[in-house]
């Protein structure tokens, strides 16, 4: 790993702020986002992470709750901060705290059925998230042409509720606006005091995340958890790794590199 930002976590490990998305990083993508679970491994690896850097945080487009539902084992990391739905919603130390959700995300899923119905679309969920909704097209007998038949539509529906259009990976989602892990992330940073930044994602709503570990003028290090379905992020990364697997292994490469650089230290 001869990358000069994860030098400086190494040297450093008490500045340093690890970010991580859930779905596609921490947990593989699953048909049903129901059966989503996070890696076994993962919250293993993060627990020691959490003890030696300055924090570990979620930035996820789901429910704090559910990343902690889905996620066994996490409530066990040092100091974990989850900041849910795009960093509207904030988990930590097993509290979690929001705004309210705008009635736009009501009035938009309630609109849906009939839409979807309109459409003549086979094989779409929605997935009720109470601050946002999301249309999914992975069980769809043709999931990219479907979501590529939802996408006008779904605009305008959000457009009609004061709601914008978050696109993922087989999902577009319809969630209110003026939040993004961008924006999180530069945040948390801000409130760490953080001396260096990792972020690691798979999919576009990671996007702003990555711009963030850029502009935040520390030594920062944007991953990408690979995968054919999405391009846009491993072209934007600093290190690709192999989707779920190589996010843990590279997180585990960390840990060991942090804790055999402290021990010669210390000797
Ligand atoms: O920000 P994330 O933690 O990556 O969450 C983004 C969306 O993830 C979930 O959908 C994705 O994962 C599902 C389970 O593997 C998969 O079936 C789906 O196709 C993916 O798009 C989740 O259901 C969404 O609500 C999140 O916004």
């Amino acid at each position: 790993m001869n990358i000069p930002a994860i030098h400086a976590m190494v040297r450093d490990p008490g500045g340093a702020v690890i970010g991580l998305d859930f779905d596609g990083t921490l947990a593989p993508i699953v048909p049903d986002p129901d059966d989503a679970r996070i890696h076994p491994a993962a919250p293993g690896v993060l627990a020691e992470l959490g003890s030696l850097v300055k924090a570990v945080v979620i930035v996820t487009g789901r429910p704090a709750a559910t990343a902690i539902r889905y996620g066994p084992g996490l409530e066990k990391v040092p100091g974990l901060v989850v900041l849910g739905h795009y960093g509207f919603e904030r988990w930590e130390g097993g509290r979690a705290s929001a705004p309210p959700p705008p009635p736009g995300v009501l009035h938009a899923e309630a609109a849906l059925p009939l839409l979807l119905q309109r459409l003549g679309v086979e094989g779409v969920t929605i997935e009720d998230k109470q601050r946002a909704v999301a249309v999914h097209t992975r069980r769809a007998p043709d999931p990219q042409g479907t979501l590529e038949r939802l996408r006008e539509p779904l605009a305008k529906l959000a457009a009609a509720h004061s709601l914008v259009v978050e696109p993922g990976r087989m999902v577009l989602e319809l969630r209110p606006p003026g939040m993004d892990k961008g924006y999180a992330l530069d945040l948390f940073l801000a409130e760490r005091a953080a001396r260096s930044v990792m972020f690691v994602g798979d999919d576009l709503g990671d996007l702003p995340a990555f711009a963030a570990v850029r502009a935040s003028g520390l030594p920062g290090v944007a991953v990408c958890s690979g995968s054919a379905e999405v391009t846009e992020l491993a072209a934007r990364a600093d290190l690709v790794v192999d989707g779920p697997d190589g996010v843990v292994a590279l997180l585990a490469e960390l840990a060991a590199a942090i804790s055999d650089s402290s021990a010669s230290g210390a000797r």
